[in-house]
């Protein structure tokens, strides 16, 4: 079945809001497309005015990432009615530099997926192997650990609509772009645990995209493999280049 391509930038902690305002206007015209969707995903401050921006384009902004609780005492987070109140429909959870970084566990990227979909916001599931793993021979092994906690007790019909991005924690700002073949290898074996949780058709559904030194060069051959259906783009999705990414073709 032919899934339509989702394509996105990760932003990270890059540009203030006024800079945030200047790059969607200039990357507008440039991401204009029918054929993929785009997603902005920007600093929780950034939202808004992006939004604001945004307006009457394909863009469409989202968040970087979100606390699983409704509302409370959890000084400095962002609740998921705060990003659905301003019309935010995609959000990553669990990047490495989260996990890196900020102590996320698989416990709870799984509990942040399940406080998305009670909230129809669209997660982007974050999974990848670190170099050592690779070179082990544990990539598969690890990523499907990371799949089956983050998704547990998700429902087939959610999990169908969710977007899974593969990210090697090598490839992360390394301009080490993982090969072809390698991408492809780890977002098909991503697509089977999928079967294996569910069934084909939720496998079938789910939106899988490569992510890691995505390159305006790069992008045609990754997008062009079978069990990829996109980017989530670092680096380049803040240059004028993110437009090429977008219309690969
Ligand atoms: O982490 C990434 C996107 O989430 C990838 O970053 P780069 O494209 O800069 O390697």
């Amino acid at each position: 079945m032919a899934r339509k391509k989702i394509i996105a930038g990760n932003w990270k902690m890059n540009k203030t809001p006024s800079e945030a305002v200047a790059l969607v206007n200039e990357l507008k015209p440039l991401v204009a497309s029918d054929e993929v969707d785009v997603v902005f995903c920007v600093p929780a401050i950034s939202i808004i005015p992006c939004m604001e921006a945004a307006k009457g384009s394909n863009i469409n902004i989202g968040a970087e990432n979100m606390y699983f609780e409704e509302n409370g005492a959890y000084t400095g987070e962002i609740a998921p009615n705060m990003l659905t109140d301003v019309g935010v429909k995609y959000v990553i959870i669990g990047h490495s530099e989260r996990r890196e970084y900020f102590a996320e566990t698989d416990e709870t990227v799984n509990k942040k997926v399940k406080k998305a979909f009670e909230h129809n916001i669209t997660p982007i599931v974050c999974c990848g192997e670190s170099l050592t793993q690779r070179e082990q021979g544990v990539t598969i092994d690890f990523i499907r650990q990371q799949i089956k906690i983050a998704f547990l007790d998700v429902s087939a019909q959610q999990a169908a609509t969710a977007v899974i991005a593969y990210e090697p924690i090598w490839a992360i700002g390394t301009g080490k772009v993982a090969t072809t073949e390698q991408a492809q290898e780890v977002c098909a074996a991503i697509r089977v645990c999928i079967s294996e949780i569910y069934d084909q058709a939720t496998a079938d559904a789910i939106r899988i995209q490569y992510g890691g030194s995505v390159s305006a060069s790069s992008a045609p051959e990754l997008f062009a493999q079978a069990d990829i259906d996109g980017g989530l783009v670092g680096g380049a999705s803040l240059k004028p280049d993110f437009g090429k990414i977008v219309n690969y073709k």
